[in-house]
C-alpha cells in the first residue's frame, strides 16, 4: 500500500468549531426541515410546527357542574333555616345532571345534597342561590380561538386531550427527520452469525437506532457493508436518495480500508475531517446531495459521544427543538485524571452520596469498552486547554441516571471478586432495591478510597505477613481510631489459573522462573499481589526472575482473560475466574474476603441491605454453584478497637 493511500492526515478541529461550520451550512438551506399534518389523537412526543388554536370552545354550552336542581337565582333569595323556601317543579325548577346543559331563565344549580323533597312536584331550599354557582360557563376550560399550544412544543398526553377538547383532530408537526444507519467493515458480523477469530458483532447501529428513536426520530438501518469501494458507494447512494440525515459508522479514520472520507468527498463534500475531542476524533461531518452526513468512528464509546455531540443537536434541529441541557450536579473526583491539551475529553463516571458529598470515579477510558456505557452515572467533560483534573478537586457531572437512582446506591471500592456482582443482582432485585457500584483498585486502593470518604465499604483480603491473620491489622494500621468494622465476608480459595489440562506442569511458585513460563500479575496494592508477593519471598525468588511480572492487571478476569488468550501462560486468581474462562486451577491457599466500614454506616439502609444479602440463602446457593468459596461468619460484623 501506497501511503497516499490512506487518509494520513486527520485535522483538529474543536468541537465548538466543527458544530458551527456544520450548523452554519444546514441553517442555509430552507429545505431540510419538513412539516406535515397528522391526526391529533396519534401526535403524542410529536412537536408542533404551528401554534394550534381551539376550533370550538369548552364547555360548548352552560353546563350544570353538579347534580341537582337548576334555579333562577333571584328566586331563591331570602331563604335560610329559619324562613325555608319551596320551590315547585317546571314553575321555579327542573331537575338536572352533571353536564347538562342549562337554559333561559335558569341562572343558578343547586346541589342535590342542599335540597329536601317534599313531594315529587315540591322541593325545599334552606339558602339561597348564587348566580351562577355550579355552572361551568361557555369556554370555562378553552375559548374558541384560543392558543392551546404554541409552535415547537413536544405534545404530551394532556396535551392531546386539551386539543381534542378545543375541537381539532389535526395538526401540524415536524416531519420526523429519517435517519439512515449504515454500519461498515468486512469484519462486522450480524449477531445470529457465527463468531469467528477476527469477526465484531455489530451493535453500534442498534444504539444508534434506539438513540434515534428517544430524540424523536425515524431510524432506517441498513445491513453492514463490506470495506469495498463499490458496495459502499452504492450503499451510500442509496441511503442518500432515502433519508434526511446519513450516519456512516466505522471507516472513518485512517485505516488503509477506510473509504468513508473518500466516498463523501466524491460525492458531495467533506467539511470537517478529524475533531478535536476524545474519544471521536477521526470524525467526518459532511454533505451529500444537499443532506448531511456523519462518520462515525467505529469504537463504540466514541460512537456514543460523537453520536452525542452531532447527531443530537441535529435531530432536535429538524424537530424545531433547542439541545436540550443534561442536569448536572457538583461532585469531588476521586482519582487524578490527566488529559491532553489537544483535545476536549469525555470522561464516564460512576457517582456515589458518601455522607451528602457527590463523589465521581471515572470508569475504563477505552474506546471499545462498551461496558463503561452501561455502567456509567454521568459524564465529567474536561476543556481542550486543560491537562486534566486532581483528586479531591470539585467537578461538574452531566447526569446519566436519576438522582435518586444515585442517591439509592451503595458505593464499594476495592478488591474485586464475583460475589460482588452477585451481591448487586440481589440488592437490585429486592422491593426496596438498592443499587451496588463498585470500582475495583485493590485492597489497600480501598482502604484509602474508605479513608478519603469515597466509599461506604472496601472489600479487602490482605494478609499480614508476620502473623499470617488476614484484614485486621491493616485496618487497624491505615484507619486507626476504633471507628471501624468489619463485616465478614467468605473464604476465597486462591490458585493459579492455567491453561486447560495444565499444558505447561505448573506446581508451585518456584515454576514461574523457568524460561518457558511466561506470568501475569496483579497490581500492587492488590490483596492477590500481597499473597503473591509474601509466597515469592518465603521461597527467596525474585521478583526479576519472573517473566511477565511487571504486567499487572487490575482484576482476577483479566488475569484469567490474559492466560485464556495465550499472552500469559499463569497468572494468581479466583477459582470462579478460572471457571469462567474455562480454564485449570490449582489451589495455592486459603484467604478471608471481608468489607471494611466505618462502623456509623453499619445502620445505614445500604448497608444493613448489603448485610442481609451477604447473609441470604440465595446467595450463598449461587456461590456454592461457583465453587471455591467458604462460608464461616459471614455477615458477621467485628468492631475494630
Ligand atoms: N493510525 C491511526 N489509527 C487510528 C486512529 C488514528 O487517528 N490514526 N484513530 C483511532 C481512533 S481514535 C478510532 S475511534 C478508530 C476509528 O476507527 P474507524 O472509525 O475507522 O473504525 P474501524 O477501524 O472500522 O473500527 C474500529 C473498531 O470499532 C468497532 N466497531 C466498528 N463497527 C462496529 C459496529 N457496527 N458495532 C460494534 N463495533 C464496531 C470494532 O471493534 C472495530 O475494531 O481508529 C483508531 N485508529
Ligand atoms: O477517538 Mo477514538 O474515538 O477514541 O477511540
Amino acid at each position: 500500500m501506497r501511503k497516499d493511500d490512506r487518509n494520513l492526515y486527520l485535522s483538529n478541529v474543536a468541537v465548538e468549531e466543527a458544530l458551527g461550520l456544520f450548523f452554519q451550512k444546514i441553517r442555509q438551506s430552507n429545505e431540510l426541515v419538513k412539516i406535515e399534518y397528522i391526526e391529533a389523537i396519534a401526535a403524542l412526543g410529536r412537536v408542533t410546527a404551528l401554534p394550534v388554536f381551539a376550533r370550538l370552545s369548552s364547555p360548548n354550552y352552560n353546563a350544570s357542574a353538579m347534580d341537582g336542581i337548576a334555579v333562577r337565582a333571584e328566586a331563591t333569595y331570602g331563604a335560610s333555616e329559619r324562613n325555608p323556601l319551596q320551590l315547585k317543579k317546571h314553575q321555579d325548577y327542573i331537575t338536572v345532571d352533571t353536564g347538562d346543559p342549562i337554559f333561559e331563565p335558569y341562572t343558578a344549580v343547586i346541589m342535590i345534597e342542599d335540597v329536601v323533597e317534599i313531594d315529587e312536584e315540591t322541593v325545599e331550599i334552606i339558602q339561597a342561590a348564587a348566580p351562577w354557582q355550579h355552572i361551568r360557563p361557555i369556554g370555562e376550560d378553552i375559548v374558541a380561538k384560543e392558543m392551546i399550544l404554541p409552535a415547537k412544543h413536544r405534545i404530551r398526553p394532556m396535551d392531546i386531550g386539551a386539543l381534542l377538547s378545543g375541537g381539532i383532530t389535526e395538526i401540524a408537526v415536524y416531519r420526523k427527520p429519517t435517519v439512515g444507519i449504515m454500519p461498515t467493515g468486512s469484519e462486522i458480523i450480524e449477531p445470529y452469525e457465527t463468531m469467528e477469530i477476527g469477526k465484531i458483532i455489530e451493535s453500534n447501529s442498534r444504539i444508534f437506532e434506539g438513540l434515534v428513536i428517544e430524540l424523536g426520530g425515524r431510524p432506517k438501518r441498513y445491513r453492514p457493508v463490506p470495506d469495498d469501494y463499490g458496495s459502499l458507494k452504492n450503499q451510500i447512494l442509496e441511503a442518500i436518495a432515502e433519508n434526511d440525515i446519513l450516519i456512516v459508522n466505522a471507516g472513518s479514520s485512517a485505516g488503509s480500508e477506510d473509504y468513508t472520507v473518500k466516498l463523501i468527498r466524491e460525492l458531495g463534500e467533506v467539511l470537517v475531517h478529524g475533531i478535536a475531542t476524545k474519544p471521536g476524533k477521526p470524525t467526518i461531518l459532511g454533505f451529500i446531495q444537499g443532506k448531511p452526513v456523519l462518520g462515525i468512528p467505529g469504537y463504540p464509546v466514541s460512537a456514543y459521544f460523537v453520536f452525542d455531540t452531532f447527531a443530537k443537536p441535529l435531530i432536535h434541529y429538524y424537530l424545531g427543538q433547542p439541545l436540550p441541557v443534561r442536569p448536572s450536579v457538583k461532585a469531588v473526583l476521586s482519582k487524578r485524571t490527566v488529559s491532553s491539551l489537544k483535545h476536549r475529553e469525555y470522561i464516564q463516571v460512576k457517582l456515589g452520596q458518601v455522607e451528602g458529598q457527590f463523589i465521581a470515579t471515572p470508569l475504563n477510558r477505552g474506546a471499545g469498552v462498551t461496558m463503561s456505557l452501561v455502567r456509567a452515572d454521568g459524564i465529567l467533560v474536561i476543556p481542550q486547554n486543560s491537562e486534566g483534573v486532581e483528586a479531591g478537586e470539585a467537578v461538574n457531572i452531566e447526569l446519566l441516571k436519576p438522582l435518586e437512582v444515585i442517591e439509592r446506591t451503595l458505593v464499594s471500592i476495592g478488591s474485586h471478586d464475583l460475589i460482588m456482582d452477585l451481591i448487586a443482582n440481589h440488592m437490585h432485585d429486592r422491593e426496596d432495591g438498592y443499587d451496588l457500584s463498585s470500582a475495583h483498585v485493590g485492597s489497600l486502593g480501598g482502604i484509602m478510597a474508605i479513608k478519603r470518604g469515597e466509599a461506604h465499604l472496601a472489600p479487602i483480603h490482605l494478609l499480614d505477613e508476620s502473623t499470617g491473620e488476614y484484614n485486621v491489622s491493616f485496618v487497624k494500621r491505615y484507619l486507626p481510631g476504633g471507628k471501624m468494622s468489619l463485616i465478614k465476608g467468605v473464604k476465597r480459595i486462591q490458585g493459579f489459573i492455567v491453561q486447560k489440562g495444565n499444558p505447561k506442569n505448573i506446581k508451585d511458585f518456584t515454576d514461574l522462573q523457568r524460561a518457558d513460563i511466561q506470568f501475569v500479575n496483579r497490581q500492587r496494592g492488590a490483596g492477590t499481589r500481597i499473597l503473591t508477593d509474601y509466597e515469592l519471598s518465603k521461597r527467596n525468588i525474585e521478583p526479576e526472575s519472573i517473566s511477565g511480572y511487571d504486567r499487572e492487571m487490575t482484576t482476577h478476569m483479566a488475569v484469567a482473560a490474559a492466560v485464556a488468550s495465550g499472552t500469559a501462560h499463569v497468572g494468581v486468581g479466583v477459582l470462579s475466574a478460572a471457571q469462567a474462562l474455562d480454564l485449570d486451577f490449582i489451589p495455592i491457599g486459603e484467604e478471608a474476603y471481608d468489607f471494611v466500614t466505618y462502623s456509623k454506616y453499619l445502620n445505614t439502609p445500604g448497608v444493613r441491605t448489603f448485610i442481609q444479602v451477604l447473609q441470604s440463602k440465595a446467595l450463598q446457593e449461587e456461590l456454592a454453584v461457583l465453587g471455591g468459596y467458604k462460608f464461616e461468619d459471614t455477615g458477621k460484623v467485628i468492631e475494630i478497637l
